[in-house]
C-alpha cells in the first residue's frame, strides 16, 4: 500500500507547508480545511477543498467542516474487506491514508487571564478529535499526525517506501490516544473548575512529561517528571535551570519541601532541607542574614543539602553559600555577581523560581497520593494564622518576642514529617523533631540537638499532646513558651505542668499532620 490521499487540518500551522509542499511532490493528494487550505494554496501547495470532497459547505463558524460520512468511511474502511471496498465504491467514495491534525488551542485560551467561557467553549474542538480517532482505530492502514514533531518520520518513510510501517502507525495512534485523552481531560478540568466539582465520579487530570530522569529514588527505579498542563507559576515544574547537573528524583522532591516552607513567609527567609524535611530555618532583615541563621540553626546536616530563599541572592548570601556542599539552591533570582561566584561550583544546581507567592496568597491546589491501587487527593495545606487566631490558655501570656518566635515555630512545624517538634529562638530554628512515632520522643530529639540552645526558646507542636509528657520535657530544657492545636482530652494536664513551670501556651485549634 502507498499513501495516496491525506487530509490536513490544522490549528497550528508550523512546518505544515513544507511538510504539504514534500508530500504532494510525492503524488500525494492533499485535501483541507478553510484556513490549512488557504495557507497551502497561497503558498502555491496544490489542495483540494474539504466541500469538494464532502459536497457540503463549512457551515456554522467552522463547528460542521469535516464531521462528514465521506470523510469518516475514508478513514474507516477496512481496506481488506470486500464488503467496505464494495460499500466504499457503490456510493463512490474515496480512502484517506494520511490524517494531519491539531487541536483547536484550548489550553492556550483558558491559560489566558480572565478567559470569556463562550471562548473556552468555542475552543473545543470536535471535529478534529473524531478524525484523529478513526483515523488513529483504523491505524493497521491509515497514517495519523497529530504532532509535528513527527512530521520528518514520516516524510522519510513516506519516501522511502511510499508507506510509513506499521509500528510507526501504531505509535502514532497511541499518541493520539493520549493526546485526545489529555484535551478532553483538560476540558473536564476547566468544567469541573467553573462548576467547582473538586472531586468528581472519575479524576483524569494528566501530565505532560517535562523530562527523564536518570533513576528514581534509588538507583534501580525508573523515573520521570511531569508536570500539570496548566501548572501555576513559582513551582518546580516551571522553573529555570541556570546551572548545574540534571536535577534528580530525590532532588526535586526535597527542592519542593524547601519551596513549600520558604513560601510561608514575607519576611526574608531562607530553608535548608534534608530528606524532605528542614533542617535549618532562618528569617532576617536581609537574606544574607537569613541565611546566616538557617546554616547556623545546623551547621551539620545542611551538608549535600537544598536551599531555598524568597529573595534574590545577592553576593553577600552567594559567598557563604558557595563553601559549603550543597545540591541545590533556589530563589526568585541571582545577582550576577552571586551566579559569578556559584557558577565557579561545577555541580551545584542553581533553580531560578521568579516570584514566590507567600502561602497567605496562594489558592490550595489539589494534592494526590498515590496507594495500592488507587489513590487519595486533598486540597493543599495553605492554612495560616496570625496572632489574633491563638488562644492563650496559660495563666502567663507569652511576651512580644516569644509571640514572634512562636508563629515562626508554627511556619515550620507545619512542614516537619509527624509527629514533629520545632524549637526556635532569636528567628530561626535551634532543634528539630521530625517523623517519629510518638510526640514526646520527636521533643526529645529536637532538644537533644538544640542543646543549651533550648533555654529560652520556643516549643512548636504540629498536633496536640496527648499527655502532660512533652510539657514536662520542655520545662526541664529551659523553654520558655509553647505553640500547639490543642483539643487532647489531657489537655487540662499540660496546662498545669505549663503553668507549674512557668511556661506561656497558646493553642492554635488547627493542627499541620505531614505523613
Ligand atoms: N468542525 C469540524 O468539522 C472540524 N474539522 C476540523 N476542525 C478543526 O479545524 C482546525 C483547522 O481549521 P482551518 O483549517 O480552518 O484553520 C483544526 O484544528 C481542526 O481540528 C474542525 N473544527 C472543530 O470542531
Amino acid at each position: 500500500m502507498s499513501i495516496k490521499r491525506a487530509l490536513v487540518s490544522v490549528s497550528d500551522k508550523t512546518g505544515v507547508v513544507d511538510f504539504c509542499r514534500e508530500l504532494s511532490e510525492l503524488g500525494v493528494e492533499i485535501i483541507s480545511t478553510g484556513g490549512t487550505k488557504n495557507l497551502l494554496a497561497d503558498a502555491g501547495v496544490p489542495v483540494i477543498g474539504i466541500s469538494d470532497v464532502t459536497g457540503f459547505p463549512e457551515i456554522l463558524d467552522g463547528r460542521v467542516k469535516t464531521l462528514h460520512p465521506a470523510v469518516h468511511s475514508g478513514l474507516l474502511a477496512i481496506r481488506d474487506s470486500e464488503e467496505h471496498q464494495k460499500q466504499m465504491d457503490e456510493l463512490g467514495l474515496g480512502y484517506i491514508d494520511l490524517v494531519v491534525v491539531n487541536l483547536y488551542p484550548f489550553q492556550e485560551t483558558v491559560a489566558k487571564p480572565n478567559v470569556a467561557y463562550e471562548d473556552a467553549i468555542e475552543n473545543i474542538d470536535i471535529g478534529g478529535p473524531t478524525m484523529l480517532r478513526s483515523a488513529a482505530k483504523n491505524h493497521a492502514f491509515v497514517t495519523v499526525v497529530v504532532d509535528a514533531d513527527d512530521y520528518a518520520n514520516v516524510l522519510d518513510e513516506v519516501r522511502s517506501g511510499g508507506d510509513t510501517t506499521l509500528a510507526t502507525r501504531k505509535g502514532l495512534a497511541a499518541k493520539v490516544f493520549r493526546h485526545t485523552a489529555a484535551y478532553d481531560s483538560l476540558i473536564s478540568d476547566y468544567l469541573a473548575g467553573v462548576l467547582e466539582t473538586p472531586y468528581p465520579e472519575r479524576y483524569t487530570v494528566t501530565y505532560e512529561k517535562i523530562q527523564d530522569l536518570r533513576y528514581g529514588e534509588n538507583p534501580h527505579q525508573t523515573a520521570a517528571f511531569y508536570r500539570k498542563p496548566l501548572a501555576p507559576a513559582g513551582t518546580l515544574t516551571t522553573a529555570e535551570q541556570l546551572h548545574g547537573k540534571e536535577l534528580s528524583y530525590n532532588n526535586i522532591n526535597d527542592a519542593n519541601a524547601a519551596l513549600q516552607i520558604v513560601k510561608e513567609f514575607t519576611e526574608p527567609a531562607v530553608v535548608a532541607v534534608k530528606h524532605m524535611n528542614p533542617c535549618g530555618v532562618g528569617v532576617g532583615a536581609t537574606i544574607a542574614e537569613a541565611y546566616n541563621k538557617a546554616y547556623t540553626a545546623d551547621p551539620t546536616s545542611i551538608f549535600g543539602g537544598i536551599v531555598a530563599a524568597n529573595r534574590v541572592i545577592d553576593a553577600d548570601t552567594a559567598q557563604p553559600l558557595s563553601e559549603i556542599f550543597l545540591e541545590i539552591i533556589l530563589a526568585p533570582d541571582f545577582t550576577p555577581e552571586a551566579l559569578d561566584i556559584l557558577t565557579k561550583k561545577k555541580n551545584i544546581r542553581l533553580l531560578k523560581m521568579g516570584e514566590l507567592a507567600p502561602t497567605g496568597e496562594r489558592k490550595a491546589q489539589p494534592i494526590v497520593t498515590m496507594v495500592e491501587g488507587g489513590m487519595v487527593v486533598q486540597d493543599s495545606d495553605v492554612h495560616a494564622i496570625t496572632e489574633a487566631d491563638l488562644n492563650i490558655v496559660t495563666d502567663r501570656a507569652p511576651s512580644a518576642e516569644e509571640m514572634k518566635q512562636l508563629l515562626f515555630g508554627w511556619k515550620v512545624v507545619k512542614h516537619v514529617k509527624s509527629n514533629a517538634i520545632v524549637l526556635a529562638a532569636d528567628d530561626m530554628t535551634v532543634g528539630v523533631g521530625a517523623g517519629q512515632m510518638n510526640r514526646v520522643g520527636a521533643a526529645k530529639i529536637a532538644i537533644e540537638q538544640a542543646a543549651d540552645k533550648a533555654k529560652g526558646a520556643i516549643l512548636a507542636s504540629d498536633a496536640f499532646f496527648p499527655m502532660g509528657d512533652t510539657v514536662e520535657a520542655a520545662a526541664k530544657a529551659g523553654i520558655t513558651a509553647i505553640i500547639q492545636p490543642g483539643g487532647s482530652v489531657k489537655d487540662e494536664e499540660s496546662i498545669k505542668a505549663a503553668n507549674e513551670h512557668g511556661i506561656a501556651m497558646v493553642f492554635t485549634g488547627v493542627r499541620h499532620f505531614k505523613h
